[in-house]
This record gives structure tokens, sequence and C-alpha cells, in this order.
């Protein structure tokens, strides 16, 4: 089923991202992401079914939608963490279709998970300095005497960012939860991806770290310049972030639109809200 927009993102259409009120993409530019029908069944039974959309350079998307719609399935297909069944998956031009996941992040594709992926024992600073001798790649460690200087900087400039600098001898079991998520971010920062998936950051994080945890990915995504697809339930953070919502329902894209244009849509509202936004 396609998905039900008034400014026509589809598989072909770049030119959607661009007519967003701050997509950073021209009309003229090839989307970063495209989706074109892509599908993932589990055997025989449909999870994410004839998914087609474009993602502008600098867009921010956010998806919404029930428990159980697909939005994290989505999101394991398009990092490689589940292989799709159908249709195909375009990364800056290139078919990855078929790529792994490491193959992915190697050509920019960064993601974070709904529970958190980081290790309790190990502290903040590792975390960062870790991930960043992985995103150096193979013979870093070898490198490794005449690059920590670099590292180091990396390390500081990082903290900085995600706002962990007085916590960076502090192991990530003695976090909160908006820390933990963060540190999350940091260490995804450091390998300097091009297109962010985020799966529910907000997930655990108590109200009073929302602000400074949605100030935090408004400047990866304005500041860096990074493309983001965020899924989040919160809706007062997607509404002061995203250009365009997607809602997801029964394992399809429902609608994909400007926020506003997403909010009035009375389809949307009934399959997904149930009630107004
Ligand atoms: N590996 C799997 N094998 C079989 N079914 C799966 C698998 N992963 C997900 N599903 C099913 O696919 C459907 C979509 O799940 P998914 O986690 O993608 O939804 P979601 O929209 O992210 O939900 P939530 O908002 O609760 O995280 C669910 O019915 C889930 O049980």
């Amino acid at each position: 089923m396609p998905a039900r927009t008034t400014s026509t993102p589809s598989a072909s259409s770049a030119a959607s991202a661009a007519s967003t009120s701050s997509a950073r993409s021209s009309a003229s530019s090839s989307p970063v992401l495209r989706l074109d029908g892509l599908g993932w069944a589990v055997r025989g039974v449909p999870i994410v079914e004839d998914v087609s959309f474009s993602v502008g350079e600098g867009e921010f998307i956010a998806f919404i939608g029930p428990n159980g719609a697909g939005k994290t399935s989505l999101f394991n297909l398009i990092s490689g963490i589940y292989p799709a069944t159908h249709g195909s998956l375009h990364l800056d031009g290139a078919d990855i279709t078929a790529e792994t996941v490491h193959a992915r992040a190697r050509r920019g594709l960064g993601r974070t998970f709904q529970t958190s992926s980081l290790w309790p024992g190990m502290t903040v600073a590792d975390h960062v300095r870790l991930a960043a001798q992985a995103a150096a790649g193979p013979g870093a460690s070898y490198r490794l005497w005449r690059r920590a200087e670099r590292y180091e900087q990396q390390l500081a400039d990082t903290l900085e960012r995600t706002d962990l600098t007085h916590r960076a001898d502090t192991l990530a079991s003695a976090l909160s939860h908006g820390e933990k998520r963060k540190l999350e971010l940091a260490v995804l920062l450091v390998s300097e991806p091009r297109l962010i998936l985020l799966d529910e950051p907000m997930a655990g994080v108590s109200a009073e770290e929302v602000p400074a945890l949605t100030e935090l990915i408004r400047s990866v995504h304005r500041d860096l310049g990074r493309t983001v697809l965020m899924v989040e339930h919160h809706m007062d953070v997607l509404l002061g972030l995203a250009d365009r919502l997607a809602v997801m329902h029964h394992g399809t894209l429902l609608a994909l639109d400007t926020p506003e244009a997403v909010m009035a849509d009375p389809i949307v509202q009934q399959a997904y809200l149930g009630e107004a936004l």
C-alpha cells in the first residue's frame, strides 16, 4: 500500500524532501537513502510490507506508529540486521540491499538501539576511545601510538558535544538513563556517520532529562548536518525536530508528510491515534 502524502514523498522523489521547511536538500540532489518496495517476511508472514520513500540530505524523519507496527523492523532492514525479502535499498545511489551491517556502517550509516548497548564496567571515556579506534579500521591499534593525540582530541570534542566531559571517568553502569543515551550518541558520533537511525532514544529517560537529550539530537541534526531517522513515541519531542513524520501501521507506511499534514490526516488519526494528536 503506498503511503498517503500530500507532498508526495515516494521512492523516486528526492524533491519531496526538499519541499520540507528545513531539509537541506535541493530538488535536484540525489536522496541519501531510497527504499523501493522494501519488505521483510518471516515464514511467509509479512512484518514490513512494500515500504517506499526517499530521504534527502540533512533531512529529519520521525517514525511513529502503535506497538508492533514494524518501526524497529524497518530500522533493522535499513541497517542490515534483517535481510530484506522484498524490494531494494540504496544509500547514496549504491544498492546496499544485500550488504552486511558492517559494510553499511562503513558507508556512513549508524544507529542506536531501543535497549542500551553499553558495557556496564567500562568508563565513558573508554567507550568513546574504543569506538574511535574501531572507526579508524584495521591497523588502528598498530598506529595508535602515532594517533593517540588525535584520539584524545576527538575524545574531548565528543564528550563536550554530548555534555559528558564531567562524566569521562564514570562507569557506564553509574550513569543515568539520559546520560547512557548521550553516551550511545557519543559512541555513534565518533565514526562520523552521515545517516543516523535513532530507535526510541527517549525510552527509559526521565522527564527531567528529555529536554537536554532533545537538544543534543537537534544539534546533531542542525549543527553537524547529519541526516536523521528516528523512532519515537514522545510526540512533543518529535514535533520540534522532524521535517517529516512517517506513520507505520501493520508493517506498512501509512503516511509520510509534514507533521502538520500528518496530524490533520483523518485516516492517520483513525488508524493510529484513535484520537486527536
Ligand atoms: N525476528 C522476528 N521474528 C518474528 N517476528 C518478529 C521479529 N521481529 C519483530 N517481529 C514482529 O514484527 C512485528 C513488528 O515489530 P517491531 O518491533 O518492528 O514493531 P515496532 O513498531 O517497533 O513496535 P514497538 O513500538 O513496540 O517497538 C511484531 O509483531 C513483532 O512481534
